[in-house]
């Protein structure tokens, strides 16, 4: 019998749990690192869960895969050399593919089955995997950025899952010292960065580590995801020391770039308006999250 509906209780949002009507469970395996869900559901279209997270669904995914892009990449002249670390959906491969400027894309995913999956179930994301300047690469972004040059990239991208599990070590400051490494001077860093009205301290932590490991800026951005307990995902921009970079006003404007609209798939989310909203935030957060 078809399970009716499934309910999402969670470590990262204790004491609340969010439910999805299911029309279909379509896949369900344990891969190396995670449990990987796909399920159809009555109102959100196919949807992707990670170790029982909701990572992402087609009716509202373009939020957060064109906020993450395009926060960055809109916020430096004309980037070159991009890196994804995660990302194994293709959606955030997708986002930047609508800039001409960009020469190579580099993704570094540790977990072959949800690249897999993507491409069964979310070709309209997986389709990311597909423009010729992407290079895959199929292991840890610590062991990647490790050996990366110096220096090598115009912006770089996290992706990643919660820091519970395989991301664990995403958030941790030696991590941030080899993305910081691997950015040339005045290059930019976009992290996934959880929740204002959940996480405040884990946001406050790595806003911390950021400031002492990048000597640009740092700001918080955040966007309404339906699907994402709480509503609302953030997102953690850093510069490097160099060329200063002013994240809330879009010196590269998406409107302006040859061929980002006429792409073959329209924006549903992000635009230079939604850009600079994003960077406007709640007095609770100002206050609890200092030095921002
Ligand atoms: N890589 C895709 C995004 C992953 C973020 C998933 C997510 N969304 C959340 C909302 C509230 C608490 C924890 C959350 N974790």
């Amino acid at each position: 019998k078809a399970q009716k509906e499934l309910y999402f209780h969670n470590p990262m949002w204790p004491g609340e749990a969010h439910s999805l009507k299911v029309e279909k469970i379509l896949f369900k395996e344990k891969s190396e690192y995670q449990e990987v869900l796909v399920f159809e559901s009555s109102i959100y279209g196919k949807v992707l869960v990670l170790d029982g997270i909701v990572q992402l669904t087609e009716k509202d995914e373009c939020a957060y895969q064109e906020m993450i892009t395009h926060l960055p990449l809109c916020s430096i002249e004309s980037p070159k050399n991009v890196l994804v670390v995660g990302g194994g959906d293709g959606g955030v491969l997708r986002e930047i593919a609508r800039h001409s400027s960009v020469e190579l894309i580099d993704i570094c995913e540790i977990d072959k089955m949800v690249i897999d999956v993507s491409k069964k179930f979310f070709p309209e994301l997986a389709i990311g995997f597909e423009d010729p300047r992407v290079r895959l690469h199929v292991g840890d972004a610590v062991e990647f950025l490790r050996h990366a040059p110096e220096g090598k990239y115009d912006a770089i991208i996290v992706d990643s899952s919660d820091p519970v599990g395989p991301a664990q070590e995403l958030v941790e400051k030696p991590f941030f010292e080899t993305l910081a490494r691997a950015l040339r001077p005045g290059g930019v860093l976009c992290n996934m960065a959880e929740s204002m009205w959940l996480h405040t301290h884990l946001i406050q932590d790595m806003i911390s580590i950021c400031h002492e490991t990048f000597k640009g800026s740092v700001q918080y951005a955040w966007a309404s995801v339906p699907t994402y307990p709480s509503g609302v995902i953030g997102f953690l921009l850093c510069s490097t020391e160099g060329p200063p970079v002013d994240f809330m006003h879009p010196i590269n404007p998406i409107e302006k770039l040859e061929g980002a609209l006429q792409h073959r798939r329209e924006l549903r989310f992000y635009n230079s308006e939604m850009h600079k909203a994003a960077f406007c935030l709640p007095s609770f957060v100002k206050r609890e999250v200092k030095a921002l």
